[in-house]
């Protein structure tokens, strides 16, 4: 697990040959977080991505038995679909990640189905101050753009979305690169989690990921591993 330094980046590489050994190894480390913060505060926040990476990795976490029933899982962003939508990150954590041991962990969607992406937010907004900030745990995703979350390079606000000083949980996201619009947890709430972890896959966003811990241009990628409190651990597999 070498702690790589490319251009002030401090992150941690964790590499490895299989994908399912990856998803193991990933699932080990947040849920002994987990069951760090239940035994240090009595609950645990948890806040993972959506797209097509996470499966195997929410299959192998929802197996393990810690006290799910303490645990808040929310996500880091969602698609504004309803939850029935095969492109909605909820379904995607319903299906595979609240099953088996993690079935009794309270689930808090980002999205619901409102007059408008802003009628969400400030919803949601309401709702999520709630929680018991700060994350415990994050799992990032990212794209061959570099972005993560919903920051995309193209959205409207994205100076906002990076503020590491906003007080705001989420925030609405309208980019042409994002297909739908989005919800997304500000930077601000993802840096400050005690655990950050980057699980990409595939020979292509380990070359996106490199270019962009070397690239002029700040991607929001880099703009996480710049403000987060510690380390992020990166996971990879080919
Ligand atoms: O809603 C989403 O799409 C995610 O939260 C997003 O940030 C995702 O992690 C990346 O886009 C990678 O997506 P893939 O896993 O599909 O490559």
């Amino acid at each position: 697990m070498a702690r790589e330094q490319l251009n002030g980046a401090a992150y941690s590489w964790h590499a490895f040959a299989e994908r399912q050994d990856l998803a193991a190894a990933l699932a080990g480390h947040v849920a002994g977080r987990l069951a760090n913060a239940i035994a240090e505060r009595g609950t645990a926040l948890l806040a993972v991505s959506g797209g097509t990476t996470p499966a195997k990795f929410f299959a192998s976490l929802s197996n393990i038995p810690i006290a799910w029933n303490k645990i808040t899982v929310t996500l880091v962003d969602e698609r504004c679909v309803p939850a029935s939508s095969p492109r909605s990150n909820a379904g995607l954590v319903a299906a595979n990640l609240l099953q088996n041991a993690a079935a009794a962990a309270r689930f808090v969607p980002l999205y619901h189905e409102a007059a408008s992406i802003e009628d969400t937010w400030e919803a949601d907004s309401r709702m999520l101050r709630s929680l018991p900030w700060p994350l415990d745990v994050v799992v990032l995703g990212m794209g061959t753009d570099g972005h993560t979350a919903s920051f995309f390079p193209d959205a409207d606000n994205l100076e906002k979305l990076l503020d590491p000083s906003s007080e705001r949980v989420v925030f609405p996201v309208h980019a042409a690169s994002a297909g739908e619009p989005r919800l997304t947890l500000s930077l601000a709430r993802i840096v400050r989690a005690g655990f950050v972890a980057l699980h990409i896959e595939g020979e292509d966003k380990r070359n996106a990921f490199e270019s962009a811990m070397g690239s002029e241009t700040r991607k929001p990628i880099r703009a996480v591993l710049d403000t987060a409190e510690r380390p992020v651990e990166v996971f990879w597999a080919p």
